[in-house]
């Protein structure tokens, strides 16, 4: 019936067939491939629509809890869910490794395309070898040895960051209020009470500016969200290497074009790729189109004053600089604006959103955060620097115990990352899955494995990592990823994150500002807090 309507259309149109016609075409296209089950998914469970098209996936990406919403289903029907037609999410630690470690065979998916800006870098790129050959130059830029020599850099930020605090500490202590960072500051009850976020925004961008690009962004010492882009894009990429001059750029507000654009890469990967380009017009959509460029210009800017002005200094873009080519040549201009753009982005906000979670996190738990208080002082208590080295924390388990638990409660990375089954298909929990498949692992909901993590997998517990099942709860925490695609900038990562809590727990309190305060997140590609308000005491050290 459907078949001769849409035949009786082609033969003989006339505007009441097409008025039928249309609708059965859609059913058709989105019908005929469950029917089939050409790849014997069909057995695995999932939302009704999901079963026949992927604008569920992107309707539930749009709404900004997506993590929380998968986790929910697999609650509900168990470690493999069916979230798009040729999608499975598999809850299970077990899975990583199969799915994403070295031999896997599988590669990214076209989801990773919608994050394509500039043209491909590091994060994005698909092809096996291409992503060998750049792995190789920036691997090398975040080893341990060479991270080690960025502390100085790193310190440097603390500290500013810290008399920052100082400063407005010490007028909340005189009960005065003010508007620097963003919501304003205010001194009550003997503390300074702020939303914290936008400091660890401004911490982390800038740190990452200088490391990337040879400058900070200047937040800090502004206390204020602000990064340069070029008044027009196009013409600057088009000038690289010729004279910059300074009112080629404009200063905006960056963080919440951050923001945005996480989000709506987030949809649009969901959406088959021969519909984004339409998607990217629709009303709903249009300005995460422009806060992809927005993003981008701000790399666009930095390489073309690095390439206008060349330096001896050695950062990032200057180790990015000496890397080849497919060809054996140096990087050309758009490569290496996207290489830096790949860093700035992938390492500031996963930086700031969770330090902020675990400041959120130990404010709220008083007992973890008075030990830890122990352990500063205990390890640090006689030794004067202001912030933490990287051989003092060392010493500080407790403080490892409490990053990890908060990276494992917030999972700034939640959603499963998608990948190919490759050529021969792939096995899985004893399951076969064939080739083109697409399989991810959610690490929110791996790191909620009450098996794993306890039946109070809801709370902020650092004693877990003492008291469980080491190797277990190793293998089935997922902050970084794992294998060939993991997280290339871990070491760095790692190291700012230790630093940070350390330096910043050492010398203030943390309180919440009032009882029972929720800390709310939004997910884009990253689950973000939107604010953490927390009242901040002084301590005597
Ligand atoms: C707390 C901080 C961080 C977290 C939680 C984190 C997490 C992750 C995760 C989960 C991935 C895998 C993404 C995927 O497969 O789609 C990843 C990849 C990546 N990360 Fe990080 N990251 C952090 C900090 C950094 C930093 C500081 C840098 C560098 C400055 C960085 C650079 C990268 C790059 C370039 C990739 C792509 C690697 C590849 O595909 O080969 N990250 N990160």
């Amino acid at each position: 019936m459907i078949v001769d309507t849409l035949q009786n259309l082609i033969t003989n149109p006339s505007p009441s067939s097409a008025v039928l016609a249309l609708p059965a075409a859609v059913l058709l296209y989105h019908f005929v491939p469950w029917l089939l089950d050409s790849k014997g998914i069909r057995k695995y469970p999932g939302p009704f629509l999901a079963k026949f098209t992927d604008s569920w996936l992107a309707y539930i990406s749009k709404q900004g809890y997506r993590s929380e919403l998968i986790h929910d289903l697999h609650l509900k029907h168990g470690p493999i869910v069916r979230i798009a037609p040729n999608h499975l999410s598999v809850a299970d630690s077990v899975a990583l490794n199969s799915i994403y470690g070295h031999g896997s065979g599988t590669l990214k998916s076209d989801f990773y395309d919608a994050f394509v800006s500039i043209e491909r870098g590091l994060f994005n790129v698909r092809d096996r070898s291409e992503h060998t050959r750049k792995r190789k130059i920036i691997a090398h830029i975040f080893s341990q040895k060479s991270v080690i020599a960025f502390e100085p850099k790193i310190q440097m930020y603390i500290t500013q960051f810290l008399h920052q605090w100082d400063r407005l500490y010490d007028m909340a202590a005189k009960g005065m209020s003010g508007d620097d960072g963003e919501g304003g500051w205010e001194g009550k009850n003997g503390r300074l009470y702020l939303d914290v976020l936008p400091w660890m925004n401004y911490l982390a961008f800038d740190m990452i500016g200088d490391l990337a690009f040879g400058e900070p962004f200047g937040m800090l010492a502004a206390a204020k969200d602000m990064a340069l882009v070029p008044k027009d894009q196009n013409s600057m990429m088009n000038a690289y290497g010729k004279e910059a001059k300074q009112d080629d750029t404009i200063s905006v507000p960056v963080i919440n074009v951050f923001n945005n654009r996480g989000e709506f890469n987030l949809t649009m990967s969901a959406i088959p790729p021969r519909w984004r380009p339409l998607a990217r017009k629709l009303p709903g959509l249009a300005q995460g189109s422009r806060d992809v460029k927005t993003v981008a210009g701000i790399a666009v800017a930095a390489v073309s004053k690095r390439l206008a002005a060349p330096t001896d200094r050695v950062d990032l873009l200057s180790k990015l600089q000496s890397g080849r080519d497919a060809n054996g040549n140096p990087m050309g201009k758009e490569e290496l604006t996207a290489e830096a753009l790949t860093l700035l982005i992938a390492g500031s906000d996963t930086t700031s959103n969770s330090t902020c979670a675990i400041l959120y996190h130990l404010a709220a738990n008083r007992e973890s955060q008075d030990k830890l208080h122990k352990e500063l002082d205990e390890q640090l208590g006689t030794e004067d620097e202001l912030v933490a080295t990287s051989e003092q924390i060392k010493r500080l388990p407790y403080l490892d115990a409490c990053i990890n638990e908060g990276l494992r409660i917030h999972s700034t990375s939640g959603i499963g990352l998608p990948r190919i089954v490759p050529e021969g298909g792939l096995e899985v929990m004893g399951e076969h899955f064939p080739e083109g498949t697409v399989l991810s692992v959610p690490s929110y909901s791996i790191h909620r494995d009450p098996e794993i993590w306890g039946d109070d997998y809801e709370a902020f517990r650092p004693e877990r990592w003492f008291e469980r099942d080491q190797a277990a709860m190793n293998r089935a925490f997922n902050p970084y990823s794992v294998g060939p695609r993991a997280c290339v900038g871990r070491n760095l990562a790692a190291m700012e994150l230790s630093m940070i809590i350390a330096s910043i727990t050492r010398r203030f309190d943390f309180e919440l500002e009032y009882l029972g305060q929720v800390m709310e997140i939004r997910e884009g590609f990253l689950r973000k807090p939107l604010q953490a308000r927390l009242g901040i005491k002084r301590r005597n050290l």
